[in-house]
């Protein structure tokens, strides 16, 4: 059955920190990730270095020492303290930070149990600290010797903690018989029902009856049970996220989500109140969090498929977290839904929040190479952006072909913009004046010249930029309905 739904990428814009010359460093949030081990040591890493790409200034990570010099060696982005074993030391580093994400690759030594009751007590004094709990975080909850005094503890944080489990984490905290294979077809079924949607969720909905019981049985924590669809609860209001995400489940997917949230959680303010409850915004802003890392990781499936590791989603977040922001931005002129951009691999290089969709080629006969890639964009698409350069014939050629696709795969409704690139360049162009007014004659399309490069026709500055498109997007639609009018023909859309 089909459920409320909201939008989830309108949600990331309201709740990604609007950046202004005035701010300092640290105020989009210090994530201090506590984890690694002597074998995991890619987990934190992946945590950390998310924290930071899903916009978060400052990430700190606390290890064991036989950790420290593979994480460090990552990445000099993170600032690494080898300090696990020195409570007091770990218990300071909180005191410099806003959010703390907690597992990941922390192992499940018996004696860390202690150390896991000192730092929750440490968030319990500070009610502004959102916890996330993650991976071995988990298993210390559910499985070891100490679990019954750290779950009092996080009793005690309720809505401070956000636990974060996968189905077999989640089965370890039931106390009956638990069919992973029963639920995941469960949810398989509503995935397939809600397929791309973000929405309200029933607390006796059946796939949800449970997580929502957990979050209750832990004072209201939140919780977000990761699989074929993303629950978030708090026991008493529950979502749901069925995004697509990535198919290839490699390692490191939970970490990179962990480390999203561990940004997200310090913007929950950022909604504003005239529109959430203040109860609601810690749990929206972890369905925020679902949601990106979703898309991100889909994203990044499309680029590698079947070799997708997790740096490759850690390294397309730069161009796709931006590009979100830019989604929803577009998305709002269009009403609804998402903007997908079409653009031709080097003609947007310095455009990269515009560009996600990059790795489309035409061969020399005009077919497209990728088919089942683009397909799956075009079937999302409110919108199309069609680039081509303004010095190469072909790519100008090639509108045509983008076209027959645009036709045959996009929605009937779908808004289209033609853009020819490289505007700033002084001599003589390959596609003429001339070239293009036929093919707005031919097509009824209107192309706009603009530069990447230089920012000609406001083109590179990302505000300006999506200014300059909505004045396209409008004229764009009038002028369609002109030619059909022209024509004698009528569209329910243009
Ligand atoms: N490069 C790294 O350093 C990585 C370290 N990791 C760390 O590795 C440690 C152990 O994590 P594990 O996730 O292996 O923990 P577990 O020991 O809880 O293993 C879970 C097992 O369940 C299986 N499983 C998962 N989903 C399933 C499903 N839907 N149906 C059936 N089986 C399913 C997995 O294949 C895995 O073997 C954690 O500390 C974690 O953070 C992982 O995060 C992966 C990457
Ligand atoms: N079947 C699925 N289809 C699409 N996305 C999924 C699926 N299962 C999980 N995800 C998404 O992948 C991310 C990580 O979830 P996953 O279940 O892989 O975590 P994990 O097992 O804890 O990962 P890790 O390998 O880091 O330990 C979440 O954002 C979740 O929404």
């Amino acid at each position: 059955m089909q459920k409320a739904q909201i939008n989830g990428s309108a949600l990331i814009k309201m709740l990604l920190p609007k950046l202004e010359s005035s701010m300092y460093k640290g105020q989009n949030g210090k994530i201090l990730v506590i984890g690694g081990s002597k074998e995991y040591t890619g987990a934190p890493y992946y945590a950390g270095v998310s924290s930071l790409k899903a916009g978060g200034d400052i990430a700190h990570i606390i290890c064991p020492e036989e950790a420290s010099i593979p994480i460090k060696s990552y990445s000099p982005e993170l600032i690494v303290h080898p300090c696990l074993n020195d409570i007091q030391e770990t218990l300071k580093w909180m005191d410099a930070c806003t959010s703390v994400v907690i597992g990941p690759g922390l192992g499940r030594e018996e004696k860390l149990g202690q150390t896991l009751n000192e730092i929750i007590d440490k968030v319990q004094d500070n009610k502004q600290l959102k916890l996330v709990g993650d991976a071995d975080f988990l298993w210390f909850i559910s499985q070891s010797s100490h679990k019954f005094v750290i779950q009092e503890q996080i009793k005690q944080l309720g809505k401070q903690v956000i636990l974060t489990p996968n189905i077999v984490e989640f089965q370890r905290f039931m106390h009956h018989e638990y069919n992973i294979k029963e639920y995941q077809k469960l949810e398989l079924e509503f995935f397939e029902s809600n397929r791309n949607t973000c929405g309200i969720l029933d607390n006796d909905e059946v796939i949800n009856k449970e997580v929502a019981q957990l979050s209750r049985a832990f004072n209201n924590c939140i919780i977000l049970k990761k699989g074929v669809v993303d629950i978030i609860t708090d026991g008493v209001t529950s979502y749901y996220v069925a995004t697509e995400g990535s198919l290839k489940r490699c390692g490191g997917q939970g970490d990179i989500l962990s480390g999203v949230l561990g940004a997200f959680v310090n913007y929950s303010e950022n909604l504003p109140s005239d529109q959430f409850e203040q109860s609601q915004k810690s749990l929206l802003s972890v369905v925020a969090a679902s949601h990106a890392t979703r898309l991100i990781s889909y994203a990044g499936y499309l680029d590698k498929t079947i070799s997708l590791t997790a740096p490759d989603i850690i390294n397309n977040m730069s161009q796709v977290t931006p590009v979100l922001a830019n989604h929803v931005f577009l998305s709002d002129l269009l009403d609804s839904g998402v903007l997908f951009i079409l653009t031709k691999k080097s003609n947007f290089k310095s455009q990269p929040s515009i560009h996600l969709f990059n790795n489309v080629q035409w061969d020399t006969a005009g077919q497209e190479r990728y088919r089942t890639i683009t397909n799956a964009y075009y079937r999302g698409a409110d919108g199309i952006i069609l680039v081509f350069d303004l010095y190469k014939r072909d790519s100008f050629n090639n509108l045509h072909s983008w076209l027959k696709e645009v036709e045959k795969h996009a929605k009937n409704d779908v808004h289209i913009i033609i853009i020819g690139n490289k505007a700033d360049k002084e001599e003589p162009a390959e596609v003429t004046e001339a070239d293009m007014q036929k093919f707005t004659a031919d097509t009824g399309i209107q192309i706009y010249t603009a530069s990447a490069k230089s920012g000609k026709n406001g083109l590179i500055k990302c505000q300006r930029k999506l200014i300059w498109v909505e004045q396209c997007w409008k004229s764009k639609k009038n002028e369609r309905k002109q030619a059909c009018e022209a024509k004698g023909e009528q569209r329910s859309h243009y």
